[in-house]
């Protein structure tokens, strides 16, 4: 692909730290220590994916920590990407792509990680100017050998695998020259979040934020 790819600010995201957490969050109340701690662990890029009702509304809360990104996760519809961007939002994450979806994060200048399983789901997304791509599920999409055999022919294209990832086997992940960071939520387990053990996150952060890549 050329200079006009659509991923050079998703890439300069994913080159600051080598988990982005993928939360799910159901109390507002939550969100900024929540933030807070994670972005104190190291790992200031955050992915809140839009499956609770409150989840627009934490992104609001979450924008405001300093040295924080904030994204959006589970990005389906172009009225996912108004809402996301209205919540404050400053890049989206989808677990697949379709040209509706991209149509309307380019529209709204929103960075985009868009996600793809499948060689020909990546080629499609890199004829469009996307080289970096969420690989989605990760695990049940066959894992560090389907990204070891993507990368064959398509080593151009970098990945956030993201999807059964976990403190055991990021490492591996991490170490694959087609892999920039990778998404996870065990950073912050819902437990944890709900008994506001901040603490005890930061502690989860700061050990991902020093897995090597
Ligand atoms: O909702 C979305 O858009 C998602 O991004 C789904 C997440 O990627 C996975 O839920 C994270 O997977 P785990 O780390 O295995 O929990």
């Amino acid at each position: 692909m050329t200079s006009n790819t659509h991923s050079v600010e998703t890439r300069k995201l994913c080159a600051l730290a080598p988990i982005i957490p993928v939360l799910v969050v159901d109390d507002v109340a939550h969100a900024r220590p929540l933030a807070e701690a994670l972005v104190r662990g190291g790992l200031p890029v955050l992915e809140v994916t839009l499956r609770t009702p409150a989840a627009l509304d934490v992104i609001a809360e979450m924008a405001k920590v300093e040295g924080g990104h904030v994204g959006a996760g589970t990005l389906v519809t172009p009225a996912d990407v108004t809402a996301a961007k209205n919540a404050g939002a400053t890049f989206g994450v989808s677990p697949g792509a379709t040209d509706a979806l991209l149509d309307a994060t380019e529209a709204a200048g929103m960075p985009m990680l868009p996600g793809a399983a499948t060689a020909s789901e990546a080629m499609r997304l890199l004829a469009r100017g996307y080289d970096m791509l969420k690989f989605f599920p990760a695990e049940a999409s066959g894992g560090v050998p389907a990204l070891k055999g993507i990368g064959g022919p398509l080593p151009q294209i970098t990945f956030c695998p993201t999807g059964g990832i976990n403190p055991d086997n990021a490492a591996g992940y991490l170490a694959q020259p087609n892999v920039l960071c990778a998404g996870g939520s065990w950073v912050a387990p819902g437990e944890l979040v709900k008994a506001g053990a901040w603490d005890q996150i930061e502690a989860l952060a700061r050990a991902a934020s020093q897995l090597p890549r």
